[in-house]
């Protein structure tokens, strides 16, 4: 399998990466993480157009057109013959003797590469743990900076939880690595696109799909007692697709099984993907 470094296709023994890449010593980068489904990107505009903001947003000049990053990992697809998996991509602000600020010149480092699925990621209803966000005020942005993420994941995970759900103060916010949607009387809620949270390629579509099965929306914030009182929980990410939440904190949600709200919108959104094949 081959690995994109800047514009060529290499081995993984030749992509090598200095030891004062920024994205190594600071986090400082940006990433994106593309679904392939049946040897097609899935939402990949989507993804370039929140790449390039990402970027602009910690001013990172691109040294590519988007076309030409198209053109690369198509190639880079191919070459690896993918069917059913996910592209990984990330950008960082290149290499630089160590120090805080902005280096005048330092070329941007782009890394892409694929992994193929053995098995489609699980849908199987999960269980989640309420975590305190104490991350920055810019999780708008994709960056690489993923402690607050990663070890919030890995607490839930270590207590065999599946995902850990912000909240800031009572106001849930996310997951570690999706968004968070719940269901009441029929309403489909979810926090809205501010800094506070990504604003992920498959909340959009979900929201889309919610409009066009007559199921009411409102980008409002909820608190965690409104999310445990709920009739349905879910979450949602490019490589999670829709995914129940039936209990949290140790408490059942609804009914503890997946919701037919929750299920009509995977449904739809796998109607979505299949005509996105094409
Ligand atoms: C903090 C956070 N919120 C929401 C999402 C959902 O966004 P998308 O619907 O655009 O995927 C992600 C996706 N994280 C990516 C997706 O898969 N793995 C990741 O790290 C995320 O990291």
């Amino acid at each position: 399998k081959l690995i994109l470094l800047n514009s060529e296709l290499l081995s993984r023994e030749q992509a090598l990466i200095d030891i004062e890449d920024r994205g190594y010593q600071f986090g400082d980068g940006v990433y994106e993480v593309v679904r392939i489904y049946n040897s097609h990107f899935f939402e990949l505009e989507a993804h370039l157009e929140r790449l390039e903001r990402s970027a602009h947003e910690i001013k990172i000049k691109l040294p590519f057109t988007i076309s030409e990053l198209k053109q690369r990992i198509e190639k880079l697809k191919k070459s690896n013959n993918v069917h059913s998996g996910h592209l990984y991509l990330q950008i960082t602000r290149g290499v630089s003797p160590r120090n805080h600020a902005f280096p005048e010149k330092a070329e941007p480092v782009l890394v892409a590469y694929t992994k193929e699925y053995s098995k489609e990621p699980s849908r199987i209803p999960g269980r989640a743990m309420f975590t305190d966000d104490i991350r920055w005020l810019r999780c708008d942005i994709k960056s690489l900076n993923l402690l607050g993420n990663v070890m919030a994941k890995d607490d839930a995970t270590v207590k065999g939880y599946d995902e850990a759900i912000f909240h800031r103060g009572e106001i849930v916010t996310e997951g570690s690595s999706t968004n968070v949607f719940i269901i009441k009387n029929r309403i489909l809620y979810t926090h809205p696109a501010n800094h506070l949270i990504l604003d992920g390629i498959t909340r959009r579509k979900i929201l889309s799909v919610a409009a066009s099965l007559d199921i009411q929306v409102k980008e409002e914030s909820f608190t965690k007692q409104q999310l445990l009182e709920a009739d349905e929980v879910f979450i949602s990410s490019t490589t999670q697709e829709v995914r129940p939440i039936i209990e949290v904190d140790g408490q059942p949600i609804g009914n503890g099984k997946e919701g037919d709200v929750t299920a009509s919108l995977q449904a739809e959104f796998e109607i979505h993907i299949s005509r996105s094949e094409k």
